[in-house]
């Protein structure tokens, strides 16, 4: 049995045609993809990249464009038809009514707005790095995120220069997509919903019939992908995605019509196009085309004597040339979706996801800050109905991480998605409240923000050198709540218990944040994903043994991670439950998000998984997200049983041999290293290393 055999999938669309008002091509491109730069017109023209902001626009609305059949898969090079935005009236002052929402961020020709965007970078999330951070000999073991924007020198990354486009046309009309427009959205914008059945488009109800797309791609979006991810499961070979996957992937081709000229490469041509430097940009994009449409139709397509699972291991291998990851992680990712999806998902990471910044309202109100911001010549709008405190920024002539707002803490720089934690977790005032892996910070401020400054929440980080930036982004934003602390999370509830609720946005591989670092491309390998799915195992073990059962408002733990593999999540969910039989997966109380797998490649998890929700850059237009939130109870055993539990996490993880092959004996060095590494940081002698320490050899063998 092939590789894809179990995973049904979606009907592979054709490529788009040319499309004659590509853009220019950026010079910024990725491995093969520079060459497109260089190529010009013809067919091949759909190698050109539309513009970054047109761009960023795309995901919905391919997302929109793919449903049914006419559904396409675009590639970087396709023009971006995304949602556009319109201006509104020109000429009078900018007014933010927080009751209305958007309609009342009056966009302003005359407020310097042109700048294209100017930010890349906006994300705080991440354990982004690779998994060197467990390098006992490097002295970093828990690094985290490589991008920490909201503080201190690490705010150098957003300190972006102010446009020097002004004079410009305004390119207001091109702002990208809302992100992530909610059922709310669409139900309490009547005057969207109202105007999208008929009716002209007027310069009067563009706004709204705008957002009105956008509420209903991204809705179309989400009801694809369960759709999908149904068909898939229930083995509907009726549905759509029928012949797409269900197929025997080893099952040969009929002798299908292939594209002109098109012949899946044999091996020697393989090495042979190795043996040149890779393949040409084009014959790749061409062959993925092709890959997709055969895949989409096997029986149909599939050249005589060619297997399914030599098309997908062939479109796997060129999605990794073209986009630029290794081979491992490239198949990783595609595993995770069906084709068609897949590709979506890939583009999306080429795409910049919109800059947000989050409203501190200890120091603020939205509406006052968005109000300072326009007038600084910020052009923004409230994010969406799903949080009244986020802002999504298009363009500003200001650098946005140095405006005096930001430096008196009325916001934080935070990626969209890494609100929804914490919205999860619902702090309330008075509680105690643990934020297990807190730098830079970004939750933690908000957490005692939806506080009040009132309880306690304690802000712990193994990152020593990290609680500096999360101290000082404690102090910015005026947080009197917080207690800084530095641990190995694995130290607690040895340390200290009894919390209310306890968030552990867990160190991860950043699979779902690779628009942000591209390192995470190519710096990921199987062992990577094994020690990190680990480490969260043990990390959530320790979460839930934090909690208090007898909390009066709360008892509640949520785990998130910025990755979108399975190891990371519903394995590391799955395992908690049967870990831990005293807590249960609650409703995140989200209002969007795919629901987690229940079933993947073979494993089988707790069906309550599909109360755990993922985020996607394709199809949320926000970081690829992960949120889970349990209810812990009282346990059913002695103190005495429970303390020798939490004293074995390493014991039981490595137990997990089913799960991940992981060698314990393997661990301990580590474990001994961060220990003594801890104890250098407290100013203490360490005990001499019992004997020293190597990296093993991987002994991880495929999830699948
Ligand atoms: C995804 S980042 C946290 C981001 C943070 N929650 C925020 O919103 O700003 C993960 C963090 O986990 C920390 N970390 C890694 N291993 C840890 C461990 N064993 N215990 C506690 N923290 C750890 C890293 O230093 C990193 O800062």
């Amino acid at each position: 049995m092939g590789r894809r055999a179990k995973n049904k999938q979606g009907n592979p669309q054709p490529l788009p045609e040319t499309r004659e008002n590509a853009s220019k091509p950026s010079q910024k491109k990725l491995g093969k993809r520079k060459a497109d730069a260089d190529f010009d017109g013809g067919r091949d023209e759909i190698t050109k990249r539309p513009t970054k902001k047109a761009r960023e626009s795309l995901p919905k609305e391919d997302k929109k464009a793919g449903k049914g059949k006419g559904k396409k898969v675009a590639f970087a090079g396709d023009d971006a038809s995304g949602s556009v935005k319109s201006s509104k009236s020109k000429g009078k002052e900018p007014v933010v009514d927080e009751e209305d929402g958007w309609e009342d961020v009056e966009d302003e020709e005359d407020l310097k707005t042109h700048a294209k965007s100017l930010f890349h970078d906006s994300d705080d999330e991440g354990f982004v790095g690779d998994l060197d951070d467990l390098d006992i000999e490097d002295d970093d073991m828990l690094r985290g995120p490589v991008q920490e924007l909201e503080l201190g020198s690490d705010d150098e990354e957003i300190e972006l220069a102010p446009s020097r486009t002004k004079g410009k046309k305004s390119k207001q009309h091109e702002r990208p997509a809302k992100i992530i427009p909610t059922g709310s959205d669409a139900s309490s914008d009547s005057d969207a919903s109202d105007e999208d059945d008929d009716g002209p488009i007027t310069g009067a109800n563009m706004e709204a019939r705008s957002r009105a797309l956008d509420v209903k791609s991204a809705r179309d979006a989400e009801l694809d992908l369960l759709e999908m991810q149904n068909a898939a499961l229930a083995g509907d070979e009726d549905g759509d995605f029928a012949d797409a996957d269900d197929v025997d992937m080893d099952e040969e081709g009929e002798g299908g019509d292939d594209a002109e000229g098109f012949s899946l490469p044999t091996a020697e041509e393989r090495e042979e196009e190795k043996k040149n430097g890779g393949p040409d940009v084009h014959l790749v994009q061409r062959r993925m085309r092709e890959c997709i449409r055969v895949l989409g139709n096997f029986k149909k397509f599939a050249a005589k004597g060619r297997s399914r699972s030599e098309y997908t291991q062939q479109l796997i291998s060129d999605i990794a040339s073209y986009y630029g990851y290794n081979d491992f992680l490239a198949e990783k990712l595609f595993e995770l979706f069906p084709v068609a999806e897949a590709i979506e998902f890939f583009e999306a990471n080429e795409i910049p996801r919109p800059v947000t910044i989050r409203t501190n309202t200890l120091r603020t109100r939205r509406r006052d800050l968005a109000q300072a911001l326009i007038n600084r010549g910020v052009n923004l709008e409230p994010i969406g109905k799903w949080t009244n405190v986020g802002l999504q920024v298009f363009e500003s002539s200001v650098p946005i991480g140095a405006t005096p707002e930001y430096l008196a803490g009325h916001y934080m720089l935070q990626a969209a998605s890494s609100f929804l934690p914490v919205i999860a977790l619902g702090p309330q005032p008075g509680e105690r409240v643990l934020d297990m892996a807190s730098a830079p910070g970004g939750k933690t401020t908000h957490m005692a923000a939806l506080m009040e400054n009132t309880g306690v929440v304690f802000a712990n980080d193994a990152n020593k050198a990290r609680t500096k930036s999360l101290t000082a982004n404690v102090h910015r934003l005026g947080c009197k709540n917080v207690v800084v602390c530095s641990y190995d999370g694995r130290e607690f509830p040895k340390v200290m218990g009894g919390f209310d609720r306890v968030l552990l946005d867990a160190p991860c591989s950043g699979t779902g944040v690779i628009s942000k670092d591209a390192s995470v491309k190519t710096n990921k390998s199987e062992r990577d994903f094994a020690l990190l799915s680990h480490l969260q195992k043990q990390l959530i073990l320790c979460a839930i043994d934090s909690v208090t059962p007898d909390s009066k408002t709360g008892g509640y733990l949520v785990y998130s991670t910025c990755s979108v593999t399975v190891d990371e999540n519903e394995a590391v969910v799955d395992y908690a439950l049967r870990k831990r039989p005293n807590v249960k997966l609650v409703d995140t109380g989200l209002e969007f998000g795919v629901p987690g797998y229940t079933k993947y490649r073979g494993k089988v998890f707790n069906e309550k998984v599909s109360l755990t929700r993922r985020f996607y850059p394709h199809v949320h237009n926000m970081d690829g997200f992960f949120v889970a939130k349990f209810q812990v109870e009282k346990r059913q055993k002695t103190k005495a049983k429970a303390d020798e539990d939490t004293a074995a996490v390493q014991g039981e993880v490595a137990e997990e041999q089913e799960e991940v092959a992981f060698d314990s004996d393997e661990d301990k060095p580590y474990l001994e290293e961060a220990k003594r590494k801890r104890m250098k940081a407290k100013g203490l002698r360490p005990p001499p290393r019992s004997k020293p320490v190597e990296r093993a050899p991987a002994t991880v063998s495929a999830a699948a």
